[in-house]
């Protein structure tokens, strides 16, 4: 079973304005809710793979009910943490360009926190644990290098999709996948990572530091992959973007989905931008059939230089 943890989840208010004004008020020519929170929307595409997962995380109020309602129709396993708050809403608003308010989210008390730790150690070594997304601020910051040792000591694959010091802390116990984008890698180095080879030099420290598998996602130049000692690039296929907001989860989803169904990295990879790309061709997140057809237009070239 592939675990999903989403300590912030939301529901995720798209809205399309067309000409938006600052200060004068808009009208929407589009809007919609979905649920929202990075391990969820991997739960939702690793549904559409065909793969088993459940979703973990912290959930409350109305706005979390209609969080669950929505996943039950999409018959996605869920097994989440009750809390007093409510679950948050997050505006992304598409004007042209695309802008995104993410709020803080509710508090979540020692109790909520230990009682989704003790699922974690509950988990044995045919599962995988996906932890992504923000920390909440009444949460422990070191949650996910916490989680991910627990899980190292009992066999289990962890992915962690987080930025900045969080990501780092979980190095030394060996992440099977971290997926940071180009600018989240930048970060983690006081750099700028424009090009395929920067990526690849950046994306292989993170190797050396303790990742198994690194994915520098970077958005429409498409992707790197750093594998042990070996590294590859992958395209993205044309296409109108018309929504990315959770084109990122979405490659975590198709490439650990892959891996799990086929055991072959390469694939996963493969995989992984079809479905990225997939879901910013689409305003939810994309189809099976939608990654499918995207699929042909990947080619992956091994790199060479380190
Ligand atoms: N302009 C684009 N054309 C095609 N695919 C895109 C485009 N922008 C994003 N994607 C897809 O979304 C994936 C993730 O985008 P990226 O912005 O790098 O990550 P994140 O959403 O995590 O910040 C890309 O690898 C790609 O598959
Ligand atoms: O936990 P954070 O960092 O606030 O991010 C939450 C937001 O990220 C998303 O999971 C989308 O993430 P990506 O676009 O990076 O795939 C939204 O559904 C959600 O609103």
């Amino acid at each position: 079973m592939i675990y999903t943890v989403t300590l912030n989840p939301s529901i995720d208010y798209l809205v399309e304005v067309e000409s938006f004004q600052m200060g004068k008020v808009n009208r929407t020519s589009y809007d919609a809710k979905f649920p929202g929170g990075k391990g969820i929307n991997v739960s939702r595409v690793l549904k559409r793979l065909g793969n088993s997962t459940t979703a973990l995380g912290f959930i409350g109020g109305q706005t979390g009910e209609f969080v669950k309602r929505f996943l039950r129709q999409e018959e996605i396993f869920t097994d989440f943490t009750e809390i007093a708050g409510d679950t948050r809403i997050n505006i992304k608003l598409k004007t042209g360009l695309e802008t995104e308010i993410n709020s803080q989210g509710p508090v979540i008390s020692k109790g909520n926190y230990q009682q989704l730790f003790s699922q974690i150690e509950q988990l044995n070594n045919n599962d995988i644990l996906i932890l992504s997304g923000s920390i909440p601020p009444s949460v422990p910051s070191d949650v996910y290098e916490a989680m991910s040792r627990s899980c190292i000591h009992n066999g289990i694959k962890v992915v962690v999709d987080t930025s900045g010091k969080e990501l780092l802390d979980v190095l030394p116990h060996r992440p099977f996948l971290i997926k940071p984008n180009h600018h989240e890698l930048g970060e983690l180095f006081s750099t700028e990572i424009s090009t395929v080879d920067d990526a690849r030099e950046y994306g292989a420290k993170l190797v050396e530091a303790g990742a198994q598998n690194v994915i520098v996602s970077m958005a429409g130049q498409g992707a790197v992959l750093c594998s042990g000692g070996e590294s590859y690039s992958a395209n993205v296929p044309k296409g109108n973007v018309i929504n990315s907001v959770g084109a990122g989860d979405s490659m975590v989803a198709g490439f650990i989905g892959t891996y799990e169904r086929t055991g072959d990295i390469l694939s996963a990879f493969r995989f992984s931008l079809a479905a990225g790309s997939a879901t910013a061709f689409s305003s939810d997140l994309g189809t099976l059939d939608k990654i499918e057809e995207l699929l042909p237009q990947i080619v992956i070239n091994q790199l060479t230089g380190g």
